[in-house]
């Protein structure tokens, strides 16, 4: 059984924000929301294709390419390619492929990276200087607190899988048409996750089947224009689809303190330390009641739920 009603709230915009506002009013809310009429530079109007082409480079660039809009990361229906920079944009500008890898339809997906991906954090002034003048990122978070910043070019069509970040995000939305589903992380009991993403791939025509509580989450949705930009706070979920070719820049920056991130984690979505360390402790506890007959692991495991349950659930937090 399939079902496609997607009851849904839209995600609140608010224009002309400001430093102040936003500082003041929007971030400690913690709750996404699309910004519209924030200064974002010369980029919306320079950003051509053939702009983009000649002022990015040759840059070998590593995309995802697929056969079909929607990617499945566990079907694994997509294959990771280089291109130079210049010519990954032109032919993502485009519907059909002369030269393809797996399909003249083909779609294509980046999300840059730093020089050595295993050490370095995508940050555009260093890989893409040029290009980085023409951009302007709000100062809505204090310097010290950035993270990365990230170019996001996709092809009309593409939509990517509903996942997690664990840093504070604003999305700006540079050329093209996006529309984006968020869920909040208390939600996470009915999204079926894999790791940091949903395994319900096809959010608008839901298997009720395979996946009954995921049409129970409550769903924001929202387009962005060019030029908006989406507050992603950390933890809240996305999918996200591309309506047209569509480029974008997101920046990530640290809500908490240096100390709680993995100082290994170069894309902005390990767990926190210590929510790995309890994950860890928790392994260790279920492998320790394994030395137990069923009967008595099975009593012991809801006692353990149970704890777990009254001693961390909240349902509204103070903002
Ligand atoms: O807009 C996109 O392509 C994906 C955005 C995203 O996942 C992010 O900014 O964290
Ligand atoms: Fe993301």
């Amino acid at each position: 059984m399939s079902s496609s009603i997607k009851a849904f709230k839209s995600l609140q915009v608010v224009s002309d924000v400001s430093q102040k506002l936003f500082t003041e009013e929007i971030y400690p809310k913690r709750f996404p929301v699309i910004l519209r009429n924030v200064e974002i530079g010369p980029c919306q109007e320079k950003w051509t294709v053939e702009y983009l082409a000649e002022k990015g480079g040759n840059k070998e660039v590593k995309i995802h390419v697929a056969p079909t809009p929607q990617m499945d990361f566990i079907q694994k229906n997509f294959v990771y390619r280089s291109l130079p920079f210049s010519e990954f944009v032109l032919r993502a500008a485009k519907l059909k492929q002369d030269k393809f890898f797996i399909s003249e339809n083909e779609k294509y997906y980046l999300r840059a990276l730093g020089d050595d991906p295993r050490k370095d954090i995508a940050d555009i002034s260093q890989q893409f200087p040029e290009l980085a003048q023409d951009i302007h990122i709000p100062p809505f978070f204090k310097k010290d607190r950035f993270f990365s910043s990230v170019f996001r070019i996709a092809s009309p069509g593409i939509q990517l899988w509903t996942h997690y970040d664990v840093m504070d995000n604003l999305l700006i939305q540079v050329n093209g048409r996006k529309r984006v589903v968020l869920f909040s992380p208390q939600e996470v009991d009915k999204l079926y996750l894999n790791g940091d993403k949903s395994e319900v791939l096809d959010i608008d025509n839901l298997d009720d089947v395979k996946f009954p509580l995921f049409s129970h989450a409550e769903r924001y949705e929202g387009i962005l224009n060019p030029g908006d930009i989406l507050f992603i706070p950390a933890l809240w979920f996305h999918n996200v689809i591309s309506m047209d070719f569509g480029v974008a820049v997101n920046v990530f920056w640290k809500h908490m303190d240096d100390n709680f991130y993995d100082s290994k984690d170069t894309y902005g979505n390990k767990d926190p330390l210590p929510a790995t360390r309890a994950m860890q402790i928790l392994d260790r506890a279920l492998k320790t009641l394994d030395e137990l007959p069923l009967e008595y692991r099975d009593f012991y495991a809801r006692r353990l739920v149970h704890r777990i349950q009254s001693k961390t659930l909240h349902d509204n937090f103070p903002t």
